[in-house]
């Protein structure tokens, strides 16, 4: 499948909210699937990542009731998850399947995972290797680093464990498991990666201790079902916050957006450039402080991403890779070599499809060189399957000076089913 993005010059103007976060909606049911009594989901992300996680649950025997973005799960506790009949397909999910191994970690039963040929391609090692330690037994292609995968989970010991990667899916498989293990497990980070995790254990009732660079969950705590509202997606937003400030005379308001402060990077970026940004926080519900965000266009420069900021807005390099060709100076992108591990090695495929869209950018080993000030010539481009980088050339042929065609844009419904509709309205409102 193709699609013809054409041009766009007019300014972008108008509010427009984007879908639910898609790592709240994966967790959301996940919790509500271990809990005991009724949780009710509000605007859940409608997306494929998110269905796979509801799949995977009602595979192992929980009721789930689906009315377009409202989940209503009949939790019965952990206990009662049941064995799969059949192997568990979890399509393109890296949050799904990290997370549920630390789930069926603690399960006694046997379950097969599998997934596309790009989740096939993604490290499980990374959580396989601590949950073995704590009693699990996972095997699969490679010794179990890649799927599909076979889990036999049972009675857990609790760790104390220095994660080595940047990952919020590492911690939370880790607490998951933690959860239904004997004892205290404490994962440490070095860098503090996103906290929905802990967030909703909080609000299913749960209780979490968070110390330093510490984080410890008691083994074995019941959950009681909850209602949860998920926010709209930050790293969606980024798409529209981004076509709105690479461009003069634009002002955009993302309503309703998660602003948790571990997800909200890009809006630090985006101001370190130059950007009009104000954000409006008005609740918070479940632990996630919910914003409104507006961007006015301006001249932007260029700036050094990389440390401590990465895992605040990992999800948005790619689409900030974009912004940086269009503000003046060299952006510098660095440490973030965990891109390799993505749906596609997001380092290689950012930099391959900029360069054929006439951008001078470099890749380096853990991140990229993005020159500034660069024209946008358009031509054939290919997302390779991954819903950022479809997203990313949908944005880049705004700025284009001929249409981009892009081939396999299917995959932008991962995460946002409806973004072209909703880039349509931001257009059209402005026009
Ligand atoms: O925990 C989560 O919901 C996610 C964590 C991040 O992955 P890593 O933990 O692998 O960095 C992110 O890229 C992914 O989109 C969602
Ligand atoms: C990396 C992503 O997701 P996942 O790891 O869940 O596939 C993403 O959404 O950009």
């Amino acid at each position: 499948m193709i699609r013809k993005l054409e041009p766009n010059y007019a300014p972008l103007a108008g509010e427009i909210s984007v879908p639910g976060d898609k790592s709240i909606s994966h967790r959301a049911v996940m919790f509500g699937a271990m809990a005991a009594g009724i949780t009710k989901i509000t605007n859940f992300l409608d997306g494929e990542d998110c269905l796979r996680t509801l799949e995977a649950f009602r595979a192992m025997g929980v009721s789930i009731q689906k009315q377009e973005t409202d989940i209503t799960i009949h939790g019965k506790g952990i206990k009662h998850l049941k064995e799969p009949h059949d192997p568990i397909d979890l399509g393109n999910s890296g949050t799904t399947t990290r997370l549920l191994l630390g789930i069926l970690s603690g399960l006694p039963f046997h379950t097969t995972l599998f997934g596309d040929e790009s989740l096939s391609k993604r490290p499980m090692d990374r959580v396989a290797v601590p949950l073995r330690s704590m009693g699990a037994k996972i095997d699969g292609r490679e010794h179990g680093k890649y799927l599909p995968l076979a889990v036999r989970g049972g009675d857990l010991t609790s760790i104390v464990y220095q994660t080595p990667i940047k990952s919020a899916q590492v911690k939370s498989a880790i607490l998951l498991a933690g959860l239904l293990a004997d004892g205290q497990t404490t994962v440490k980070e070095k860098t503090v990666t996103r906290d929905h995790t802990e967030n909703m254990i909080q609000a299913f009732g749960g209780v979490i201790e968070k110390n330093d660079d510490a984080i410890s969950i008691k083994g074995k705590q019941s959950l009681t079902g909850t209602d949860i509202h998920v926010p709209g997606d930050i790293s969606s937003a980024a798409f529209f916050l981004v076509a709105a400030a690479m461009r003069q005379e634009s002002v955009v308001t993302i309503k309703d957006v998660g602003i948790n402060p571990t997800r909200t990077g890009i809006l630090d970026v985006l101001e370190q450039m130059g950007a009009d940004i104000k954000m409006e926080e008005k609740r918070a519900i479940g632990g996630e402080p919910i914003g409104d965000i507006t961007v006015k266009g301006s001249r932007l420069h260029g700036v050094e991403i990389g440390g401590d900021i990465i895992p605040r807005l990992i999800d948005e390099i790619p689409i900030l890779a974009l912004l940086a060709s269009q503000a003046s100076g060299t952006t510098v992108i660095k440490d973030a070599e965990e891109l390799r591990y993505k749906e596609t090695d997001r380092i290689q495929v950012v930099v391959h499809t900029l360069s054929q869209l006439g951008i001078n950018i470099k890749a380096t080993e853990d991140g990229m060189i993005v020159e500034g000030n660069q024209k946008v010539i358009g031509g054939e481009v290919d997302s390779y399957g991954d819903h950022r980088i479809g997203m990313m050339i949908a944005i880049a042929s705004l700025v284009s000076t001929n249409p981009i065609i892009l081939h396999n844009p299917s995959c932008i419904a991962v995460s946002y089913p409806a973004f072209f509709d909703d880039l349509e309205q931001i257009l059209s409102i402005s026009s």
